[in-house]
C-alpha cells in the first residue's frame, strides 16, 4: 500500500492565521519579554515563523520530547530527549506545539515546567484535535481544529516523512 497526501490548510491559511496569533500575541504581552519554548522537532516551523510576526521581545529556547516514535498512536509515555538550555525562572514562558492531540505530552511538560518557577505560563498550538484528548489541558493560542485524522507537514511528520511540507495534509493509504 502507498500514501497519498491531500491538503487539509494551504500555506497561505496557514500564514495568515500564524499572523493573527502573532498580533494577538504581541497585545497580550505587550511591554514584556515573552520567552518561547519550543518542542522539538514538530514545533520547529511554527516557532520560527510565529517569532517573526511577533513585535514584543522574544528569547526562546528548545526542549525535545517523545511520545509517538515513528507510528500514529502515542504511547502515552513522554520521555525528554532533550532539556531547556536556559532557567526559566522568572520568565514570561509560552510553549509553542504543533498539534495537541490526546494532550498527554503537554499535560507532563507543563507539570514539569511549573515546578521550575515561570513567572507565567501559557500554551500554544498551532493544530487542536480535540476528540481525540485523553487528559484535559487549557490553551491559551489555538491555530486550527482539525478532525481525528493523522495530519502531517509544516513540521508534523508521519515515521518522520513530510515534516518539510509547506501546508497542513493529511495522509491517506491508496
Ligand atoms: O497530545 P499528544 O497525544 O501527546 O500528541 C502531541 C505530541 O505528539 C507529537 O510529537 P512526537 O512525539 O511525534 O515528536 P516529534 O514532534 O519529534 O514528531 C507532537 O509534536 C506533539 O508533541
Ligand atoms: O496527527 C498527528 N500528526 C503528526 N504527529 C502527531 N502527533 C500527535 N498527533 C499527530
Ligand atoms: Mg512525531
Amino acid at each position: 500500500m502507498s500514501e497519498e497526501v491531500r491538503v487539509l490548510l494551504s500555506e497561505e491559511e496557514v500564514k495568515i492565521r500564524i499572523e493573527e496569533i502573532g498580533a494577538q500575541i504581541s497585545k497580550d504581552y505587550e511591554g514584556k519579554t515573552v520567552h518561547l519554548i519550543c518542542i522539538l522537532k514538530g514545533g520547529v516551523f511554527f516557532m520560527c515563523d510565529l517569532a517573526k510576526t511577533v513585535s514584543v521581545p522574544v528569547s526562546f529556547d528548545f526542549m525535545s520530547v517523545s511520545s509517538y516514535g515513528n507510528g500514529t498512536d502515542s504511547s502515552g509515555i513522554v520521555k525528554i530527549v532533550k532539556d531547556l538550555d536556559d532557567s526559566i525562572e522568572g520568565k514570561e514562558v509560552l510553549i509553542v506545539e504543533d498539534i495537541i492531540d490526546t494532550g498527554r505530552t503537554l499535560n507532563y511538560l507543563i507539570g514539569i515546567l511549573e515546578k521550575r518557577n515561570p513567572k507565567s505560563i501559557r500554551l500554544c498550538t498551532l493544530l487542536d484535535k480535540p476528540e481525540r484528548r485523553v487528559v484535559d489541558v487549557k490553551v491559551d493560542y489555538i491555530g486550527f481544529s482539525v478532525p481525528d485524522k493523522f495530519v502531517v507537514g509544516y513540521g508534523l511528520d508521519y515515521e518522520q516523512k513530510y515534516r518539510n511540507l509547506s501546508y497542513i495534509g493529511v495522509v491517506e493509504k491508496i
